[in-house]
């Protein structure tokens, strides 16, 4: 059937592209990453500065999501607290497919593969960016894939499910039909875009194990980091 994009939902589409284009990570941290010292602290330095960084592009996006604002205080945090870490797994995931210019993606996967994270969670990690950068998202399906994970209703300590419910389908609904005029010739790509958020579930559940095992190893985060994190 004839796929018709409504005037509602393409102004709904431009206003979160135009949200995840605006908030980025400033190129001066992002460039930090190409700096020449590779030893397990300094990396795990580094990322943890990208990452603070990027908590707070997550944050300013968000605000820009229609309805965010409106949503109960408590939820808002529950939303974010729930979501960072599948939020900033596929940021980082963009960066490794975008083929950053100034070579980040090398230096990236580098950094992240010695900075103290063990093996058994290096595997899954890597295989979920194989698999997002096999999929060639579109900015539209970037942007609203990750407006998506940030309104899952069922996050823990989320009391009002329906208002975020309210917020998260007319997004899905939006990228569904974004899917088949962009990838006409894969009727289950948006089933597959799906079944990424599936997967970040389980790399939520290995992160709180990197989490412990770094700070089994007396590493320290930023403030804003335990807050969203609940460490320390
Ligand atoms: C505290 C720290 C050690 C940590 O703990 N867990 C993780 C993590 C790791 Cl390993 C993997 C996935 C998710 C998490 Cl959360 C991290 C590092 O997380 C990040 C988070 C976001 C970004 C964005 C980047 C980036 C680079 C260049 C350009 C851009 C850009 O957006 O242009 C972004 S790097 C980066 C590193």
């Amino acid at each position: 059937e004839k796929v018709e994009i409504t005037k509602e939902q393409k102004a709904l589409t431009k206003v979160i592209v135009e949200a995840y284009n605006r908030h980025q990570i400033p190129q001066d941290v992002a460039k930090k990453l190409l700096q020449d010292q590779y030893s397990v602290e300094e990396n795990f330095l580094l990322l943890t500065e990208m990452a603070t960084s990027q908590v707070q592009v997550i944050v300013e996006f968000t605000k820009s999501i229609p309805g965010f604002l409106s949503l109960d205080h408590e939820d808002q945090i529950a939303l974010l607290k729930g979501s960072a870490v599948e939020a900033m797994f596929l940021r980082s995931a963009q960066v490794f497919s975008k083929k950053m210019p100034n070579g980040h993606n090398g230096i990236l996967e580098e950094r992240i593969r010695k900075s103290g994270i063990s093996e058994e969670f290096i595997t899954p990690m890597f295989n979920f960016y194989k698999s997002i950068i096999g999929l060639h998202m579109s900015l539209e399906e970037q942007a609203l894939l990750t407006a998506i994970t940030i309104l899952t209703p069922d996050r823990p300590y989320v009391k009002d499910h329906q208002a975020v419910e309210k917020l998260q389908e007319p997004m899905l609904d939006v990228l569904r039909k974004v899917c088949v005029l962009q990838h006409p010739q894969e009727p289950q790509y948006f089933a597959r875009l799906l079944g990424r958020l599936t997967e970040l579930r389980t790399l939520t559940h290995y992160h709180a194990e990197m989490l412990t095992s770094w700070r089994m190893n007396d590493h320290k985060f930023t403030p804003l980091l335990c807050e969203i994190w609940d460490v320390q």
